[in-house]
């Protein structure tokens, strides 16, 4: 399964942030600028952005930690961490970011290496989310916060039912025209299966989160999921 989702994600990274930007109406980048604020990073801090895709959380860690912090980009899809590093190297980004090609599941880090760490669109594509929080309270310092966005089913029925619609009928059929039909249809069964925010809560507080706030945004389409050690 871990194979088969790299292969989605590497299939997907020469469009992924163009589609990003047009399916979402370009409110994407307001999700993960909101995402990055609860994380708390401050200057000097030294942060990681897990399932860093093309890099846009890492990249705003960086301003927030400034040239005196630390930003480390992981994610396994050696294509999407190509487009990352290839935007450093056409952007003046401080402090210079370090991307990992690494599983989240097994973080090549020091426990308790990070103040702040981001996670966009991430947990509900890893294969083991229980296993996947319990790395991310490993490898932060005590005290330290994470802020953990992705999608969910909305609550209130008829915002479920635009969700689907929007998926099925614009997503995917604009996805199809870039022959990523299948990649994108990936999406709406992976929602059904995601826990929902109390959920998410309650796993966080399993693996030894002291701190837990679910945060409900985007008409309740998505939220983040805010943890402290
Ligand atoms: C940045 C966004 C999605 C990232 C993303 C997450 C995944 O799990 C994927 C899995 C497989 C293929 C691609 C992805 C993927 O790109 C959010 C913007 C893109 C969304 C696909 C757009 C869907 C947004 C909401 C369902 C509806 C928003 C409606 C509003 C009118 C903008
Ligand atoms: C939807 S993308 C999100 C990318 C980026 N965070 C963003 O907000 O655009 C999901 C990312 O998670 C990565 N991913 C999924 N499971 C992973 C795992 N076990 N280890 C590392 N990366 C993983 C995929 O390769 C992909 O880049």
């Amino acid at each position: 399964m871990n194979r088969e989702i790299r292969d989605i994600f590497d299939r997907i990274a020469p469009v992924y942030d163009q589609l990003n930007n047009w399916l979402s109406l370009g409110q994407h980048r307001i999700w993960k600028e909101m995402t990055i604020k609860w994380s708390g990073a401050k200057p000097g801090d030294t942060c990681v952005d897990l399932c860093c895709g093309s890099g846009d959380l890492a990249f705003g860690l960086a301003r927030y930690v400034g040239n005196q912090g630390q930003v480390y980009g992981v994610d396994f899809s050696a294509n999407l961490l190509a487009a990352a590093q290839k935007r450093a190297q056409s952007q003046y980004s401080q402090p210079p970011i370090s991307w990992i090609e690494a599983d989240v599941l097994s973080l090549p880090f020091e426990d308790g290496q990070f103040d702040a760490a981001t996670m966009g669109y991430g947990l509900r594509n890893v294969t083991d989310i229980g296993r996947s929080l319990q790395e991310l309270h490993r490898v932060l310092k005590p005290g330290a916060t994470a802020a953990i966005l992705d999608f969910h089913r909305p609550r209130n029925q008829q915002m479920r039912a635009f969700q689907q619609w929007y998926l099925s009928s614009i997503v995917v059929p604009m996805a199809e025209q870039m022959g990523l039909k299948q990649e994108y249809a990936y999406i709406s069964p992976s929602l059904d299966r995601f826990p929902t925010g109390e959920e998410q809560v309650e796993l966080a507080r399993q693996v030894g989160f002291t701190s837990v706030t679910h945060y409900p945004i985007a008409n309740d389409m998505m939220g983040v999921l805010v943890v402290s050690k």
